[in-house]
């Protein structure tokens, strides 16, 4: 537990320290892992990669695994299992294997026949696995939700799932400090959704690259648990990796009884060692953001990036309304995309759709709260679809014991199994071309909710009262509201909007399949091989340039190409939707990397900040790799990102000197070849001439010139990894050996170990559940 004679300290440094095993002087840490939670996509490769070094899962007691973003949220009914329930082939392989994966190594699973399955950030704090002061990791952005206990959770990629799998720890770099305080009492209609959408518009989507926020004030400390983890949730779409919420009173209250949570005399014992951890009074942050409460209207977006925010009252922007020329290209481009005119009022935005879930807003709280605007009103006549997507079984259970289900099936709501589904349209859920919905999820990328969809983000409440009116709708107008319109029944889904995500399963197929890219040539097939790192020394060659900000890992690979168990062959799937025409699925000519010499690009250089910003998928610079992309250079980047290339033999170049940078870019522009020089951390022009330096953390560079694999370096401090968990053991003893795994452990000398017992199979594909204790 930390020193009181520590200088003064904030949560995040606090909850950090107590974590190190081990510290390089470079500052690099090798960081303890108290929490790992799992699901589909982000770990087939990474059981692969431990299945082929002969490996194991150190830690399954600290480990939960889950289905979410695959799986259809039709009625479950008929369940049998999921090899038979789930029609979609890759989603259904994808799902099977982690089913497989959870039975050999071992690790508790939620199935689709377990109550308590979910979206994994909703189950997560539900079960009590979550809690304050651990560090809570998972192969998902949105790991960030955890942060509301006062947790240190973040986001990792692939290969960091397969470290942690096989380590229990994790080597990362100290993040900076960022407080954003919020003071006062929020005003009717306004909630944690639109505190967090408010404050993004105010920092944008970088604001808070390379920091940990810290939430606080007298607004935040007000919120209900969901409401901090609503707001937590989008930490990511600030820049920032982390956002936490010192634990307090609401936490524990919320915490106490919870099938994971400590018991007895523990429970004392956590409460005090959780209520040590809070920042110092002294405490001081690089960045600091002062928000006060009542400045705060219930907010929605009106662009393709989360940053693109007006109060409800507002007008849709435009151009004029930015004196930054980036900013005035992205708005024309986002303008476009979302078939929108400057000036209009935003309430006056006709919809189409209206998803209530997500991990941002599909627990009880949020469903009762657009129960109550509904209840006993009919969803607007002109919506095609309204669906309500409890975040997990629990929460369906206990929406349905409260009646909820029936108000939302009354007023014309589709009640839903739970999962992901439209937030991301990974599963069946999705919205077909130019269709616009009030969504309450997290990201308003293109093509985010399915190909060319148009993607509103706001709170369940506003998104209730805009089921109603059929436009978007300042819920304030809605409360007193109670004379219902007469609503036209809810079409089903068609199948025509499924496959109009602008590529067939069969092609998705093909192009996974087949190493080449859509043009017939065979690609570079630079991913590296399981357990395997390629050296990186140094790159000659074509650089191609992008000048857009905030290019997102959504827009490097969307999320048809998630659904495959390998890392290689995603090449063709690299800015699928900017490269290749909706419609007739051909190449658009115009765009970069379909001209020459940039088809054989080998370095990509970004002028707009925070390239790589959003989602955790590795599969972003899977593809970059696959086609032949192996450095990018850019002044900023989203942090995961930036990580996940480094352990693929990558190497992203922070360059935040815009002169440089330009230098860069116009050798770039001119189709000339660049080269990047990592011993000697230059870049330079064709004929040798420097054009900039660049930094790169010592151990990263020891790794990418030695093509080292850094799960065999942790490995190696395997002594005091061992020491760690026994000093656990004794200060937190409530979070080794997971209620789910009671008896299966065993003392074997000063270190737990796990017997390698599998969870108890039924049949292939399906897991039986451990009892419940509660
Ligand atoms: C699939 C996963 C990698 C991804 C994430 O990391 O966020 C997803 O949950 C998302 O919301 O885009
Ligand atoms: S952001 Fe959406 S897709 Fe990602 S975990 Fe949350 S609900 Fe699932």
């Amino acid at each position: 537990m930390p020193s009181a004679v520590k200088p003064p300290q904030t949560l995040y440094d606090k909850v950090f320290d107590a974590h190190i095993v081990d510290q390089k002087e470079d500052g690099t840490v090798v960081l303890y892992i108290d929490r790992h939670l799992i699901h589909e996509v982000t770990t087939p490769q990474a059981f692969e990669g431990l299945k082929n070094a002969g490996r194991r899962v150190r830690r399954p007691d600290c480990t939960l695994a889950t289905l979410d973003h695959n799986i259809p949220t039709t009625p479950r009914k008929n369940f049998k299992s999921v090899a038979s329930f789930i029609e979609e082939e890759d989603s259904r392989l994808q799902s099977v294997t982690l089913e497989e994966n959870v039975k050999d190594f071992g690790i508790t699973y939620f199935g689709m026949d377990d109550k308590r399955q979910g979206i994994v950030h909703v189950i997560g704090p539900e079960q009590g696995f979550t809690l304050p002061a651990t560090t809570v990791v998972c192969g998902d952005s949105h790991t960030s939700t955890h942060g509301a206990f006062g947790a240190l959770a973040f986001g990792i990629g692939t290969s960091e799932v397969e470290h942690v799998f096989a380590t229990q720890c994790l080597i990362t770099k100290r993040s900076k400090n960022m407080r954003i305080q919020v003071e006062g009492e929020l005003a009717p209609g306004v909630s944690s959704k639109d505190i967090i959408l408010h404050c993004i518009g105010i920092i944008g989507t970088a604001g808070g690259t390379g920091h940990v926020i810290e939430y606080c004030g007298s607004a935040i400390r007000g919120l209900s648990m969901e409401a901090r983890m609503s707001m937590c949730n989008m930490s990511i779409e600030a820049g920032a990796r982390a956002g936490m919420v010192a634990p307090d009173e609401i936490t524990f209250e919320y915490l106490k009884g919870r099938p994971l949570s400590p018991k007895g005399d523990e429970w004392n014992k956590a409460v005090a060692y959780w209520l040590s951890l809070r920042s110092d009074p002294e405490a001081t942050y690089d960045k600091d953001i002062f928000v006060d409460a009542k400045d705060i209207a219930p907010t929605v977006s009106w662009g393709t990036s989360p940053q693109d925010v007006v109060p409800i009252t507002g007008k849709v922007p435009g151009p004029d309304d930015f004196t930054d020329e980036a900013k005035k290209q992205a708005c024309i481009k986002s303008l476009k995309y979302m078939g929108l005119e400057p000036g209009t009022p935003m309430q006056e935005v006709v919809l189409d759709k209206v998803f209530i879930g997500s991990c941002t807003n599909s627990r009880i709280e949020d469903l009762r709260i657009a129960a109550r605007i509904v209840e006993g009103k009919k969803v607007a006549s002109n919506l095609k679809r309204a669906l309500i997507v409890p975040g997990s079984g629990l929460v369906k259970k206990q929406a349905e014991d409260e009646g909820l289900d029936k108000i939302f099936l009354d007023a014309g709501f589709e009640w839903r199994e739970a999962g992901c589904s439209m937030c991301l349209g990974m599963n069946p859920d999705i919205l077909a071309p130019q269709e616009r919905c009030a969504s309450t999820s997290n990201r308003n990328f293109e093509g985010r909710q399915g190909a060319g969809g148009r993607t509103h983000l706001m709170s369940p409440a506003s998104a209730a009262a805009s089921a109603l009116s059929g436009k978007l709708a300042d819920v304030r107008n809605y409360a007193g509201w109670s004379h219902g319109k007469a609503s036209a029944p809810v079409p089903v889904e068609t199948e025509e909007a499924h496959m109009a995500d602008i590529i067939s399963d069969e092609d998705l197929d093909k192009l996974l399949d087949d190493p080449e890219d859509s043009q017939g040539n065979t690609v570079q097939s630079g991913a590296p091989s399981v357990g395997g790192m390629p050296a990186f020394t140094q790159l000659k060659g074509i650089a191609a340039p992008f000048e857009i900000a905030n290019i997102d890992t959504d827009a490097i690979i969307p999320k048809q190409f998630l659904k495959t168990i390998k890392r290689s062959g995603l090449g063709s799937a690299l800015f699928f939707p900017w490269r290749h025409d909706p419609k007739t699925g051909k190449e658009i000519p115009d765009f970069i990397l379909n001209k020459e010499p940039y088809r054989h690009s080998k370095i990509l250089v970004s002028t707009g900040v925070n390239f790589g910003c959003g989602s955790s998928r590795e599969h972003a610079p899977w593809a970059l790799l696959d086609f032949g992309i192996k450095s990018v250079i850019a002044p900023s980047y989203g942090d995961i990102f930036f990580n996940n290339c480094f352990k693929n033999g990558m190497l992203p170049i922070r360059i935040p000197d815009q002169e440089a940078l330009e230098r860069i870019a116009i050798e770039a522009r001119a189709g000339k070849e660049i080269e990047v020089d990592l011993p000697a951390q230059v870049i330079k022009d064709a004929d040798g001439k420097e054009l900039a330096k660049f930094d790169v953390e010592e151990f990263r560079k020891y790794c990418l010139v030695n093509g080292l694999d850094d799960i065999g370096l942790t490995l190696k401090l395997d002594d005091k990894i061992k020491k760690f968990e026994e000093k656990r053991t004794r200060d937190t003893p409530w979070l080794d050996g997971s209620g789910y795994l009671k008896g299966r452990w065993r003392k074997d000398g000063s270190s737990m170990v796990v017997e390698a017992v599998a969870v108890p199979k039924t049949n292939r594909g399906e897991v039986s559940k451990e009892p419940l204790d509660w």
